[in-house]
Formats: C-alpha cells, structure tokens, sequence
C-alpha cells in the first residue's frame, strides 16, 4: 500500500491541526499522523515533535487496520486457505478475546451479494490501448446502472468463488458454522437455506436426495452437485470412436447417432400418419383416426377362422395410438368368451404384444369382433422380414437366417411363453405371421387372446394347449431356419435342411419341442428354458451391450434439452419489439450485455468479415452461461465504441432477472 501522507492512525489518536501548534510536551505524547506503515516519517530529519515509538505506531497501525477487516473481537473466522487473488490468506491469530466464545458465527455472504456490494477493480485487456474502460457495475463509468436486482429471487446454490475461503456446514441442528476446509460440495439446499443464512436463497431445482438415490456411502459427504457445475465440459462415455483422441469430438459425438434419429422419427411419422378421404368408419368405439395396416385385400381366414383386418387408431379416451385387429363377421354367442381377455390384460412381458380390450362393434356394417393391442410403428412380421410373404415384402429376397440370430428369437419365444403359462394361459398362435419384428433382432409374439375367444369352447386342456405351444414353437424355428413358409408340409425335409445349416444343440432343442406332445414325458417350457441356459446368458450379454449403447447415445443428448430452454429464455429476453422496438428494454442497463453477448455467441466474423461458424465456441458460450461460470469475457458492442468485461455469472444473472422481468404481468422496467 502506497502511503496518502495520512497514515491510517485511529482517529482518537491523530493529531489535529499543524504540528507547528502544538507545544513540543503535548506533541510528544501524540503519535505521528506522517508516519507510514513502514515506520517512517517524512519529516522525522527535519524536526518532527510528535512520537514516533515503533512499538506504539506499530499498535496503532494493527488496530486500524483490524477495524478495516475483523478485529479482535471479531468473532473467531480464520480463513486458512489462498485467497481468491492467490495470495495466502491472513494467519490465525494466536490470541482471541474471551468474547469471541460467545460471539455471533461469521457467516459470509454468497457471491451475489458481496458481487453487488463490492465492486473489484475491474479492468479491460483494452484500457491502455485508449478504449473505453468499462466497470463491472455499468456499462460506462457514466450512467452506471446497478447489477443488484433487489426484487428477484436469485437461486444461489451456495457457490464459492475463490475469496470466499470458509466453507458454511450444517452443524445437525440446522445451524452453520464455519469451518476451515472448503467443502465444494455444500448446497443451498440444505446449509443455506437454515435458519440465519445471509443473502435470498431459494429452493435448488437441481437438488435431489444423492445419498439415497446413488448409495449413501459413496456420496456419504456429499448433499449434492459440484460447486461451479461443471456443464459445458462434455465426459466421453463408450463406447468409443477408434479415430479420434480421447478429448476429440466431432459435432456427430453430440447427438444421436443419425441412423438412430432417423428410425426414431420415421416411427413418429408413422405414428401421426393419417388417412383423408377413407372409407373406414370416423369412429370405432372410443377410436377414431383408423389407417389399415395390412396393405394385402386378400381375404384370410386361416390362422383365426375369419377375416382379419389390422388398424393403427388413436384412443379419444387417453390420447395414445393402439392397434384394432378386426375379425369380420365374428357374433358373439357366449358372453364369457370375451371376459376370457381380462386374463390376458395381465401378461405384461417385454416379448408379447400386450393386449388392452376386446369388444364387439357394429361400425364397419357388420358384426365384428376388435382387439385393442399396442402399436409398435414400423414393425414387420417374421414372415414379412424371413418368408417374403405378405405385400410389402413380396419380392424381398430372403437369406438363412444365422444362428446366433435364431437364438436370439428362441430366448425371446420362450420367455414369452414363460409369461403367457405362468398365467394359466396357452398363446396357441404362434407362427410366423404372428411374431411381430419391432427393433433390430427384437421380436414379440402377437395375436395371443384371440383364439381364447373365438375358439372359447375348445375341449383341449390348458396343459395340451401348452404343450401345444412347444410344438408350435419348433415348427416356427424349422420354417424359419429353412426360409419356406411352407416347409412343414414335409417334415423330413425341413429337419434335414435344418440340420445341415444349424449346430447339433440347435437341432435338438428344436426336437425336444417337436417332440412335446408324446404323452410319455413331462415336457414343459420350464425344462426347455433350463436347456438353453447357455444361450440365454449370450441373449442376455447381448441385451446388456445394447443396453450400454443407448445410454451412450442417451448422454450425446444428456445437454442438448437444457441448451434448448436456455436459448428459449435468450430468445425470448433479445430484442422485444413492444419496449418503444426494443430501446426500452435493452439498449440501456444490464439487458444490454445480453444483447451484444449475443452476438459474441452467434454473429461472430473471422478476419476476412465473413460469418464465422463454430458449433463448439456456440456450445461452449451457452453451457458456461448456464453453469454461471466465474469466466469473464470480454463483449464489444456493435459500433466497435464500448468494450466490457464480464463474468458469465454475471451474465446469467441479468438472464434470470431479465426473464423474471418478462414475465411480471405488468411489465415493469427498472
Ligand atoms: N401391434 C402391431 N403394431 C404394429 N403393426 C402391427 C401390429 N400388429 C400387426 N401389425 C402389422 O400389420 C400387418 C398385418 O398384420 P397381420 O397379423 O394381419 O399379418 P398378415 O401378414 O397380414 O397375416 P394374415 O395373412 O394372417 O392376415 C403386418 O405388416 C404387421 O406388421
């Protein structure tokens, strides 16, 4: 500190008036108001009468500037780590008045009011080039408005900068006390938020309970986020593209994989497709909206013993797209053959078309008998994707389907099957035309309850019918192994075909199905399932694997959402053509940073004057401004006149209060 010519005496002690006034007696007992810090005063050589006693100086001087931070009865706050200019904060005093006991505990303020009451020495990179210095608390030197916006609750999720160097901890009973470590990893939500917190506190939306959600011991010390969050650094998560570096991204590395997004939207298109002008009936029950799905007009009737017809429909009850599997002509003579449904609402597997309802209807002029199921959009039949039947397909050639593959269905078969016995049921269709293909290798099994209704009177036993199911089961992998739909006409052929394209395991699990009606053995799908343990294990390995690739896929998009809100808010804060087009609201105060922060993110130029496009600069600008990053950057406004320097903190704050500002029904203005 440079000496003023006033040393910072108490002023109890100073002198008053000239030396010269004083008599040499007087002036003796009067410490030297000359005297800097540094012991010395100027005029000591020439005849100065006051007393210059180091130690008494020296005393003064300590006691002056305690008044100035915390003196001795203070209560006891000894930061003990760098401060924010990394200078080493003071040492603990060694000695501590009696007082200090039961003296109040120091609770600092949270950045955003120290930020507002204590303006740093701010400086531009530009102030010595003859630009126009700016302040953090203005945008000129001249008509400074003020960063404190005092009606706006603040969300301080109980951020420490560097110069705050005490951490705040709840003590149990909902107090703080200061402690020498500084803990990151304390948030308002619970220590600020106790009784005598200094500054607004409002609640933490990102809060949540870590400890019982992620295990209480690994987060044991921990109540919540990193303090600063940390958004705008992107983690890799495998799986992981072999041609790049570890800290390399491509804009690809972002987003979804494009062939993923590209399925996903083609099943949302598919979904909202709509059929103007049809011939169908506007309202089927409480479905409306019907598009066929089964693009053939011929007539079937084989598998269910009438005419069935497939739409997609959407519910007036719940908003939600369905399937109606219509069977023409059907009339209903027993009532409980349709209750027989309400059994089948309760199979809940992830290899089964899960069934809604059933009624009968009259809408198509007829009487006809509707299955309400889940619509899976896109899907195909297995005799659509491996057989070449069906229209859409006809001409598709069909390849041997590889053995890995067909385990894959087997496991996924017989887990259904599990599910549909396990609930007294038999799925007693099953073929190929009835296996739903909705994801790559991920089939289900469709149709079930149909046959429980329209064949109600059957005299077979639900455990014939189950066996039944096992041998169904084996015919459809033999057809599907040997790529005919026709191929069970003749047995013996198929098995030779299928023994000579799939391993000896294949072969007999797939004759133990077969052989599942023989009434001298207890054959079950229980048993069966025992029996591919092997390949349930590679099943499920695989189903893990998938499992890691979507939430690698899910964490490309893990910011992009909260990107999209914070561009919502900066959108609907810039330019707002309602405040006299715009000069009301920010070509003046604090908006005005938003404003030409704006272009700092998106109108950047390179040195040849044309638009410079950077994904990375746009994505890195906009998650340290959501994260509030103590970062400063420096924005120049549009005229190349002013030049400011700004903290991203700073920056997020004037967003909240700007869109707080918005959305104030009478759109008050400070
Ligand atoms: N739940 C569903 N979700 C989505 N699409 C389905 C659903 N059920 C059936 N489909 C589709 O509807 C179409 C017709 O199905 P259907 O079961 O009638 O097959 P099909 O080949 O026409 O058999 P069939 O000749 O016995 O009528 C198929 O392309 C199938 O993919």
């Amino acid at each position: 500190m440079a000496s003023s010519g006033k040393p910072p005496l108490d002023d109890s002690r100073r002198t008053t008036g000239s030396p010269k006034m004083k008599t040499r007696e007087n002036a003796k007992e009067t410490l030297c108001r000359n005297v800097t810090i540094y012991g010395r005063c100027r005029y000591e050589d020439k005849g100065c009468a006051f007393n210059h006693d180091p130690q008494k100086l020296n005393a003064a001087h300590q006691a002056d500037s305690n008044k100035k931070r915390f003196n001795v009865d203070s209560p006891s706050f000894t930061p003990s780590l760098l401060s924010g200019n990394g200078t080493s904060a003071p040492k603990k005093s060694t000695t501590i008045s009696p007082k200090a006991a039961s003296a109040a505990p120091f609770q600092p303020r949270v950045a955003a009011s120290r930020m507002a009451s204590d303006p740093e020495p701010w400086t531009s990179p530009l102030t010595g080039k003859g630009s126009n210095a700016s302040t953090p608390t203005g945008r000129q030197e001249a008509g400074t408005p003020d960063w404190t916006v005092a009606d706006v609750q603040e969300f301080v999720p109980g951020i420490f900068d560097g110069s705050h160097v005490a951490s705040l901890q709840g003590n149990g009973n909902g107090a703080i006390t200061a402690t020498a470590g500084f803990d990151p990893f304390v948030t308002a939500s619970t220590p600020l938020s106790a009784a005598g917190a200094v500054g607004p506190v409002s609640a933490n939306p990102y809060a949540h309970d870590t400890a019982a959600a992620m295990g209480g011991a690994f987060f044991a010390n921990q109540t919540g986020f990193q303090q600063p969050v940390q958004y705008h650094l992107y983690a890799p998560i495998g799986p992981h593209n072999q041609n790049t570096l570890g800290y390399q991204r491509n804009v690809h590395d972002l987003f979804l994989p494009n062939d993923f997004r590209e399925e996903l939207q083609k099943k949302a298109a598919a979904t909202l497709q709509t059929l103007p002008n049809t011939q169908l009936p506007a309202q089927v029950d409480y479905f409306h909206s019907l598009v066929p799905l089964d693009l053939s007009h011929q007539k079937n009737a084989a598998t269910f013993g009438y005419p069935s017809w497939v739409y997609k429909a959407q519910s007036s009850k719940d908003g939600n797209f369905y399937v109606l599997r219509r069977l023409e002509g059907f009339r209903l003579t027993n009532e409980k053959a349709i209750r027989s449904v309400q059994a089948w609402k309760r199979v809940c597997n992830g290899s089964v078309v899960t069934v809604h309802d059933a009624f009968t209807s009259r809408s198509f002029q007829d009487s006809s008998l509707i299955f309400v199921t889940d619509y899976h959009p896109l899907s195909k039949t297995l005799a659509e994707q491996h057989l070449g039947t069906g229209a859409r397909f006809q001409s598709r050639h069909t390849s041997h389907i590889p053995e890995q593959v067909l385990w894959g269905y087997m496991t996924q078969i017989a887990n259904a099957l599990k599910a549909i016995h396990s609930n007294g049921l038999a799925a007693r269709v099953l073929e190929p035309s009835k296996v739903l293909l909705t994801g790559k290798n991920r089939i289900r099994l469709n149709s079930c309850a149909i046959l429980d209704v329209v064949q109600f009177d059957t005299q077979r036993t639900l455990v014939d019918l189950q066996r039944q199911d096992l041998v169904n089961f084996g015919q459809l992998i033999v057809t599907l192994g040997s790529n005919s739909p026709n191929v069970m006409h003749n047995p013996t052929k198929a098995m030779e075909h299928f023994t000579r394209a799939y391993t000896p395991q294949m072969k007999n699990s797939v004759y133990w199905l077969l052989g599942a009606l023989q009434k001298d053995q207890e054959r079950g799908i229980d048993t069966f399932i025992v029996g591919i343990s092997s390949q349930l294990m590679s099943t499920f390995d695989s189903a893990l694997h998938l499992d890691d690739q979507l939430t690698s896929d899910l964490s490309r998009e893990l910011e992009n959402g909260r990107l999209v809100r914070l561009m919502t808010k900066l959108n609907l804060i810039n330019e707002r053509p309602e405040y006299e087009h715009d000069r009301q609201w920010s070509e003046s105060g604090e908006r005005y940073y938003l404003k030409i922060f704006r272009d700092y993110v998106f109108h950047q130029v390179d040195a040849q004057g044309d638009p410079a496009v950077d994904l990375g600069h746009i994505l890195s600008c906009l998650n340290k401004l959501d994260a509030g990053s103590d970062e400063k950057v420096t924005l120049i406004s549009r005229d190349e006149q002013s030049c400011f320097i700004v903290s991203y903190k700073e920056l997020k704050k004037t967003l909240e209060s700007s869109f707080q500002a918005l959305m104030k029904p009478a759109r008050r203005l400070h």
